[in-house]
């Protein structure tokens, strides 16, 4: 099968590239060709001849998967286009533009192999990555969804700057490194007083020195409570994703409300979630465990005490590992059906890259 791979040179396409050599899916009978929007011309990766250009529909039309982290905006330009030059290949996407599309499915197969392989039945062509946050929500979680037991579910998300690209990964440190120059003086004085530095922090913060162009805040030092544009309801595009992507991945013919708010948090790239989740029934906790651990062999359960709490469900635990844990769990106050929990996962991995590469495997192994 001809494979074209567009947007690898990314944060995201090189987090895919990576994985599918540790994984040896150059050699399951693919031969790669790469595009690039900027190089064509120059050598491509993995000595697969010359860079093509990623705006050639030609090139594009004899390939058979098109896999492709570039962007929503390349998704927008040549997909349709592709589709009306009666291109009848598997287009596999990181962007989110063609998620609600009802001929698109979105693919996390270690959850929802059954849509997948359904959709595949009926024939269809575009296989697309879920929202990082909504992705390792149910790759912690599925054992309950899978049980049929979530009425509904709240998750409040610390979500990591590589979310928001290498450029903003970048800003972070360098707003670290700023407020740590700040009053790197005073730090060297072990009795300086920290209200005076905390006051030459605070003025960084608010002064015209933090690098701030990317998020156009401070975020080292600070959080913020909202990711992506605003769309109804007072939501922000990232919250809503919650329910409508989760739901799409199940294939839930009743829909699971998933609500709950979206915080960008001075981590690298890692999405932590604290989440809320009403059962339809009261199910002994021993049992919820049980379900949570058994579901697929990356979720790790986390017991809820605070020394495997604190080494084992952190962002600094968990970075560049496929292992997505999910502890604190407990039942709440509220009452026997309510459960707290906790889970943080590799944005990049399971997040974006994982489910594309995976993709692809379910595609030229059928
Ligand atoms: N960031 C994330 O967490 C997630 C992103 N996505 C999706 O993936 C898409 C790509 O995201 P991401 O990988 O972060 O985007 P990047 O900005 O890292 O890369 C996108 C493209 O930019 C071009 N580019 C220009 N200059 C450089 C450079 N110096 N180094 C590398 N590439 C360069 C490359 O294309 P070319 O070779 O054509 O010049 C590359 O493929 C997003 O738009 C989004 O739709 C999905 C899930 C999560
Ligand atoms: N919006 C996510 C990253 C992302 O790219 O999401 P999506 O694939 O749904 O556009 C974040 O900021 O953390």
């Amino acid at each position: 099968m001809k494979v074209g791979i567009v947007g690898w040179r990314g944060m995201v396409g090189s987090v895919l590239l990576q994985r599918m050599v540790e994984e040896g899916d150059f050699n399951i009978g693919i031969e790669p060709v790469f595009f690039s929007t900027s190089q064509a011309g120059q050598s491509a990766p993995m000595n697969a001849g010359i860079l093509k250009s990623a705006d050639d529909i030609e090139e594009l039309k004899k390939l058979d998967i098109i896999i492709t982290c570039q962007g929503g905006d390349y998704t927008k330009a040549v997909h349709p286009e592709l589709r009306k030059q009666g291109w009848q290949g598997y287009w596999i996407d990181a962007a989110s533009t063609l998620r609600m599309e009802p001929d698109a499915v979105i693919i996390l197969d270690p959850v929802n192999r059954n849509v997948i392989d359904a959709a595949l039945a009926k024939g269809q062509k575009d296989f697309i990555g879920g929202n990082c946050t909504v992705s390792l929500m149910l790759m912690a979680l599925g054992g309950l969804f899978r049980a049929g037991l979530v009425e509904w579910l709240s998750s409040m998300t610390y979500q990591a700057a590589s979310g928001a690209g290498a450029p903003n990964m970048r800003e972070l440190l360098s707003q670290m490194g700023a407020l740590h120059g700040s009053v790197a003086e005073h730090l060297k004085n072990p009795s300086s007083a920290i209200l005076d530095i905390d006051r030459d922090v605070t003025a960084t913060l608010r002064g015209d020195t933090l690098p701030k162009k990317e998020f156009g805040f401070p975020l080292a030092g600070s959080v913020l409570p909202w990711i992506d544009r605003e769309v109804e309801d007072g939501q922000s595009r990232e919250e809503w994703k919650g329910f409508a992507e989760t739901n799409k991945i199940l294939g839930a013919s009743t829909p699971i409300p998933v609500d709950g708010i979206c915080v960008r948090v001075g981590a690298m790239r890692c999405h932590s979630q604290a989440l809320t989740i009403k059962l339809n029934k009261d199910v002994p906790l021993a049992d919820i465990e049980e379900l949570i651990k058994n579901d697929n062999q990356w979720v790790k359960f986390v017991p809820n005490t605070k020394a495997d709490t604190l080494a084992d469900l952190t962002p600094a635990a968990v970075s560049g590992l496929l292992t997505v844990p999910i502890g604190r769990v407990r039942k709440m106050k509220m009452g026997p059906q309510y459960v707290q929990a906790f889970t943080c996962g590799d944005q990049l991995l399971w997040g974006a890259a994982e489910p594309l590469r995976r993709m692809l495997r379910i595609l030229v192994e059928k």
